[in-house]
C-alpha cells in the first residue's frame, strides 16, 4: 500500500500590510478552512459571496467583517478558501490571528505559501508564480507593466511553442532514423532545419533584450562620478530631495559608495555617489577611489561632473552614453565641455539632467524582452547552445542523426526547465523566498 500522505495543515495570514489601515485581508486556505469559517461566523456562506459577519471566538465578539468563502476547485489555491475583510487595525487583525490558530489544524503561512500552492494544484505556472512575485513587489510603473506580462504569460507561452516546434524537429529526425536502411520517404531535412532556425532566431532575439529586461526587473545603476569637490554628493541629496550623503568643502568627503533608489520617469534607479577620482596618499580615500572606478564601470549609466576650474574627464571610463555635466553653474569660472549645466545649490538644470537620465534608459528599456530572470536567460542560453549543435550535425547527414535528435531533445529540456515542467522543485524555494506574507 502506498504511505498515506499526512493531512494537510491549513493556512492562514494577512494579505495586507502591518500597521493602521480601514481595511485588512486575513485569507485562510485548506482541508480545515470551512469548518473554521464555520467555528467563526456560526454558518457557512454559500462561495463567491461577500457576507457582512459578526466574527467570534468563545462568545467573545472580534470583529464586524466581509465575509468571502472560495470552494475547492474555484479558488487561488485550488483549496477550500475563505478571506476576512476585517477592520484594519492592529488589535483587530491579532484578535482574528490568534482565534485561527488556535483553532485545530490550522497555522500560520510560510511567505508566498499561497502562491507555492496555487502552483503545486496547477492553478499557475512557474513562470507565472515568478511573474506574480514581480508584480507584489513592483515599485515603479516600468516593473508593474513588466511583471504584469510575465504573469500573464508572455514568456511562457513562446517558450511553450517553441517547445511544440522543437518536439516536431525531433519527431521528424527519429522517423528518418528509423527507416534507416530503407528508402526515406521525403527528405525532412529542410523542415528541421527551417524549425531549427526560426526558434533559433526567435530565442536570440529574446536574449537580445535579457539585459534591459533585468534591469527593469532589478533596477539600472547611474554613477555619479568626477573629482573631489565637484558637487556629486550634493547633487545625489538634491536628486533623492534628502540628506543621503555627506557634503563639505574638504576635498575627499566620501569614501565610500552611496545607494539612493528611486523612480525616475517610472524606472527604478540606483543613484551611485562616489569618491572622488584624484590620485591621493590617503590609503583609505585611495580604497574609496578604487571602488568608485569600480563601481562606475560596472554602472549603467555615469554622470560626470566638472565644476569651474575642476579636472576634465577620465578618457578610460566614459562611454559614448554618459553624460557630461558642467556643475555649480552658479559660481563664475570658464565654460566646460559639457551635454548640460546644473547647480544643485540653486536647483537649476537639475530637472533637466534629471529628463536626460530619463530619456537614456527609457531608450534602454525600450529595447526589454520577457526574459526578466537570470534564471530565464541561463535556460534559454543552455537551449539556443543546443540548437546550434543539432543544426551543426544535421548538416553532416544521415550518420549523425541520432546526436542531432539528442541536441534536440536536450534543447527542448532546457524549455521545460525554463516552463518548470521539470526541475521545479529546485527553484521555487529561491523564488519563494521573495515573496512577503500571506501572498
Ligand atoms: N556654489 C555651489 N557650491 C556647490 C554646489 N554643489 C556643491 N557645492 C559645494 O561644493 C562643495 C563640495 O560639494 P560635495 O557635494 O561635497 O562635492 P563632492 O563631489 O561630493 O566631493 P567629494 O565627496 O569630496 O569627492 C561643498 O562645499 C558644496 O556645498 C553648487 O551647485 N554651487
Ligand atoms: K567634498
Ligand atoms: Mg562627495
Amino acid at each position: 500500500m502506498p504511505p498515506v500522505p499526512p493531512p494537510r495543515d491549513t493556512i492562514f495570514a494577512p494579505a495586507t500590510g502591518r500597521g493602521r489601515a480601514a481595511i485588512a485581508v486575513i485569507r485562510v486556505s485548506g482541508p480545515a478552512a470551512d469548518a473554521a469559517l464555520l467555528s467563526l461566523a456560526g454558518d457557512l456562506p454559500e462561495p463567491r459571496r461577500a457576507v457582512l459577519r459578526d466574527l467570534s471566538c468563545g462568545g467573545e465578539l472580534l470583529d464586524q467583517a466581509l465575509v468571502i468563502r472560495f470552494a475547492a476547485g474555484a479558488s487561488f489555491t485550488g483549496e477550500d478558501t475563505f478571506e476576512i475583510q476585517g477592520h484594519g487595525g492592529p488589535a483587530t487583525v491579532s484578535a482574528l490571528l490568534n482565534a485561527l490558530g488556535a483553532l485545530p489544524g490550522l497555522r500560520l503561512a510560510e511567505p508566498g505559501e499561497f502562491t507555492r500552492r496555487a502552483l503545486e494544484a496547477g492553478r499557475i505556472d512557474l513562470l507565472e508564480a515568478e511573474g506574480l512575485a514581480d508584480l507584489v513587489g513592483a515599485e515603479t510603473e516600468a516593473q508593474r507593466r513588466q511583471a504584469l506580462r510575465s504573469m500573464r504569460g508572455a514568456l511562457g507561452d513562446a517558450a511553450a511553442g517553441w517547445r511544440k516546434r522543437l518536439i516536431r524537429a525531433r519527431a521528424l529526425v527519429e522517423a528518418v532514423m528509423d527507416f534507416a536502411d530503407e528508402e526515406v520517404p521525403t527528405d525532412v531535412t529542410p523542415e528541421v532545419s527551417a524549425l531549427i532556425a526560426s526558434v533559433s532566431a526567435e530565442i536570440a532575439e529574446a536574449l537580445a533584450g535579457a539585459a534591459a529586461a533585468e534591469r527593469i526587473r532589478d533596477g539600472f545603476e547611474v554613477a555619479l562620478i568626477g573629482a573631489p569637490n565637484a558637487g556629486k554628493s550634493t547633487l545625489l541629496n538634491a536628486l533623492a530631495r534628502r540628506d543621503a550623503a555627506l557634503t563639505s568643502e574638504i576635498a575627499g568627503t566620501t569614501r565610500d559608495v552611496i545607494e539612493v533608489h528611486m523612480d525616475l520617469a517610472g524606472l527604478p534607479v540606483t543613484l551611485l555617489d562616489t569618491a572622488g577620482l584624484r590620485e591621493t596618499q590617503d590609503p583609505v580615500e585611495a580604497m574609496g577611489v578604487a571602488r568608485a572606478r569600480r563601481r562606475a564601470e560596472d554602472a549603467d549609466l555615469r554622470i560626470f561632473l566638472q565644476a569651474p576650474g575642476g579636472e576634465g574627464p577620465p578618457g578610460d571610463l566614459l562611454q559614448p552614453d554618459d553624460l557630461l555635466v558642467a556643475s555649480k553653474s552658479d559660481l563664475p569660472g570658464a565654460p566646460v565641455r559639457a551635454d548640460l549645466r546644473i547647480s544643485a545649490a540653486t536647483g537649476d538644470g537639475v530637472e533637466v539632467l534629471t529628463a536626460a537620465i530619463g530619456d537614456r534608459l527609457a531608450e534602454r528599456a525600450a529595447g526589454a524582452s520577457s526574459v526578466v530572470r537570470a534564471r530565464h536567460r541561463r535556460a534559454l542560453e543552455e537551449g539556443a547552445t543546443h540548437l546550434s549543435a543539432a543544426a551543426r550535425w544535421l548538416a553532416r547527414g544521415e550518420e549523425a542523426l541520432d546526436v542531432a535528435a539528442e541536441e534536440l531533445r536536450l534543447s527542448t529540456r532546457a524549455l521545460e526547465i525554463l516552463l518548470g515542467r521539470v526541475d521545479a522543485e529546485r527553484v521555487l524555494d529561491d523564488i519563494f523566498a521573495e515573496f512577503c506574507l500571506g501572498k
